[in-house]
């Protein structure tokens, strides 16, 4: 076949798979690559949501591809594979399009000898539909085995809640106007359907809501009322949190090492004409003038906690990674402590599900540097009491709030230093 319609889609579709799980690339940044190379911005978005579906389904989409395979194909056959059966079994695309478009990516990716077997394989594996699929355990083949195995009794909830996109969180200004069609949460976030575009909302333009996950809103609140207190946000880029500081009336300094991240941060204070004073500077270095009574340390982390939103992240962390977070964690909270007045509060925070990240950092700091825990409260955590922890912390999963749609995992503690 030497003439191929081109479908830049499932191009995109291919190169966005190919750069996460042959080159592991994180899916923005693969995106992102798309669109220096002029590809327009409706292909990459149709690319993007074939290729998330792919990265969310993938231990499915193999096992069902498996049963119709005499010997493993090349790699470019396997995603051109997963391609199509994702877009018949998840993305509700016709199997006979399904079918001829994956035959054609096979010839576009130069795999052409391999036709025949895209379309053998193809029609039988959607000839049923996603019917197909119920003998399979969905939620436990999508997870790689050691995450399973580290998310103990929420294993399967969580991976249950991964299955489906996250819906459009948005925190907004104390006493201003929801935008239409959210719901509001008990925690004041207000929830909108997955795939609403933020810029679309009269809000964005109007300078009363910013982007924010239900789960992510909660640290800051585990300061208590904060107008008129200086708070260092140490891990501050993009900024979610040190808005939500200033919203309520803090007086920031956030502070962060990556420079593009907090041109980010500038660019949403702005756009919300909130004055926050911006440290471009490593925490593990930097020390202020004099020590805060208010420290949050929103610290880097695996993320596990956003697989939702970043689907490849299964795809692309291995057990050493949450390690290697641990060790950085620990030295964030080695300076965040000596930043610490006495009787000051640290809330220490990570959007992962890892225990390693959460509750076995916030023991070792207390046990390595004196700081003890305020335990939380019912009132601290509208609507989350039963994701407070016996240590008095706040464990947070996607299985939570399952009739509204789920929230990121997030681990939140928060901490003081003895007067
Ligand atoms: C989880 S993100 C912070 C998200 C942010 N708090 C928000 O709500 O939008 C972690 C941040 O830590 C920053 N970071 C990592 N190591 C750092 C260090 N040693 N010093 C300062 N910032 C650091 C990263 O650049 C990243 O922006």
């Amino acid at each position: 076949m030497d003439e191929i319609d081109r479908d830049p889609t499932r191009d995109a579709a291919f190169a966005l798979l190919s750069a996460v799980l042959d080159k592991h690339r994180p899916l923005d940044q693969a995106i992102d690559q798309l669109g220096k190379r002029d590809v327009p911005a409706r292909d990459r978005a149709a690319g993007h949501r074939i290729a998330a579906s792919v990265l969310r389904h993938l231990g499915t989409l193999d096992a069902a591809l498996e049963t119709h395979l005499t010997k493993a194909p090349p790699a470019k056959i396997r995603h051109v594979l997963r391609i199509g059966a994702a877009q018949a079994l998840f993305l509700g695309a016709p199997p006979h399009a399904a079918v001829s478009t994956s035959v054609a990516l096979a010839h576009a990716v130069g795999m052409g000898k391999f036709a025949g077997l895209v379309n053998a394989v193809l029609r039988r594996v959607t000839a049923a539909g996603p019917a197909t699929l119920d003998a399979f355990d969905q939620p436990r083949l999508d997870t790689p085995s050691w995450l399973w195995a580290s998310w103990g009794k929420d294993a399967r909830a969580i991976a249950v809640a991964h299955r489906a996109e996250a819906p459009l969180d948005l925190s907004i200004l104390p006493g201003s106007e929801p935008p239409e069609g959210g719901i509001i949460l008990p925690n004041a976030t207000i929830r909108l359907p997955t795939g609403t575009d933020v810029t679309t909302l009269p809000g964005f333009t109007g300078a009363t809501l910013w982007v924010q996950d239900a789960a992510a809103a909660m640290p800051v609140r585990l300061f208590g009322d904060v107008k008129g207190r200086r708070v260092l946000d140490l891990c501050a880029a993009p900024g979610g949190k040190t808005m939500q500081l200033a919203a309520a009336g803090a007086r920031v300094t956030a502070l962060d090492r990556d420079g593009r991240r907090l041109d980010r941060l500038r660019q949403n204070c702005a756009r919300m004409g909130m004055d926050v004073d911006v440290v471009t500077a490593d925490a593990l270095a930097w020390r202020p003038d004099q020590p805060f009574d208010a420290i949050l340390l929103d610290a880097p982390c695996s993320a596990t906690g956003t697989i939702r939103r970043h689907p490849e992240i299964p795809h692309l962390r291995r057990p050493a990674d949450i390690d290697d977070c641990a060790a950085m964690q620990d030295r964030l909270l080695d300076a965040a402590s000596a930043m610490l007045a006495p009787g000051g509060t640290l809330v220490y925070a990570v959007c992962s599900l890892q225990d390693e990240e959460g509750h076995g950092r916030v023991a070792a700091a207390c046990a390595r540097l004196g700081l003890i825990r305020a335990p939380l409260a019912a009132e601290d955590v509208p609507g989350l009491a039963t994701a407070i922890t016996p240590q008095g912390d706040l464990r947070t999963h996607p299985g939570l709030w399952p009739e509204w749609g789920g929230m990121d995992g997030f681990y939140a503690a928060r901490l003081t230093r003895p007067a």
